[in-house]
């Protein structure tokens, strides 16, 4: 990777994310580049990291050995079909785009090498997690490139086949949502109970640090976590049993299959 040449064709969000990923890893900023429509987006890209960036996607990724499509899903079709006559056959091409295919994009690109990949939005504190998918087409030196790329911002994970980045998507790629949505409901329902609202943030934020750190470091399960802090017909036990009774496991089964569902669906809508 120390030679590497990177080209973000989108510098939102998730684009930002990794540039400042690979720049905290030691890549040069003469080894990234960056394209947007967006003349704030590109200043704020460039003043950042300090890479070029462009309004022009050719010119982005003249010269790089990796250009990583970073635009919405929905714009993933024009971009193809309009950097295509720019790419070189060895360019390998990463893809972060949710629900969009290495089928529907080897069309609108022709035969290029493609890793397609589901990160998520942690990795802004380089504590992602990634799952990654390579076609036939890509070498072993350039699966190592994307490996490089995505565990400059958290863990890498690499599938053996493609559909199971929806439930990559579902459990990770869209999984932060849920541990907010989760935060959300804790800090009201402490509000509810009579805390004052900044001690019941704190107290719920703190609780889901600290939970995320014993999980990652414990060497027993989840399970086993729990069933420590469930004194027998205590608090915690109470809680759990209206969780359970309320359907839980069922409804966190229901909604990632729901995030799923609509990452295939998406590369239906999309893919044509
Ligand atoms: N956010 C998340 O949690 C995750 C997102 N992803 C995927 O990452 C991708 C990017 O998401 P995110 O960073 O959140 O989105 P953003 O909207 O923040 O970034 C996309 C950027 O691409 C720009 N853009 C639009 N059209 C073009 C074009 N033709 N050429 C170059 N750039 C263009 C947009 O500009 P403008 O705004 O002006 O249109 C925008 O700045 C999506 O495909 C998403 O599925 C994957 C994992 C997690
Ligand atoms: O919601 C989405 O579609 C994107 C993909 C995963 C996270 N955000």
């Amino acid at each position: 990777m120390s030679k590497t040449r990177i080209a973000f064709i989108g510098a939102g969000n998730m684009a930002a994310s990794l540039i400042g990923g690979l720049r905290a890893k030691g890549l040069e900023a003469a080894q990234i580049r960056a394209s947007d429509p967006g003349e704030e987006t590109r200043a704020r890209v460039s003043a950042e990291h300090g890479i070029e960036t462009f309004a022009d996607n050719a010119q982005a990724i003249e010269g790089a050995d990796v250009v990583v499509l970073a635009v919405k899903p929905q714009a993933m079709k024009a971009v193809c079909e309009a950097i295509r006559p720019s790419l070189k056959p060895h360019q390998l091409v990463v893809s972060i785009a949710a629900g969009i295919t290495c089928a529907s994009m080897n069309n609108w690109l022709g035969a290029q090498p493609i890793v397609r990949c589901m990160p998520n939005t942690p990795a802004l504190l380089r504590q992602g997690v990634s799952g990654l998918f390579a076609t036939a087409q890509v070498t072993a030196e350039q699966r190592q490139q994307a490996q490089e790329l995505l565990s400059a911002v958290g863990i890498a994970l690499w599938l053996n086949e493609e559909q199971q980045l929806d439930a990559v998507t579902a459990v990770s790629g869209s999984g932060p949502a849920y541990f907010f949505l989760l935060i959300e409901a804790m800090t009201a329902a402490g509000v509810k109970l009579g805390l004052p609202a900044d001690i019941a943030a704190q107290l719920t934020l703190q609780t889901a640090l600290g939970a995320a750190h014993m999980a990652v470091s414990s060497d027993v399960d989840a399970a086993e976590l729990r069933r420590r802090v469930t004194s027998p017909a205590g608090t915690t036990e109470a809680a759990i049993k209206s969780f359970q009774a309320n359907g839980f496991e069922a409804l966190v089964e229901k909604a990632l299959g729901a995030a799923a569902h609509r990452s295939a669906e998406m590369a239906e809508q999309l893919g044509q």
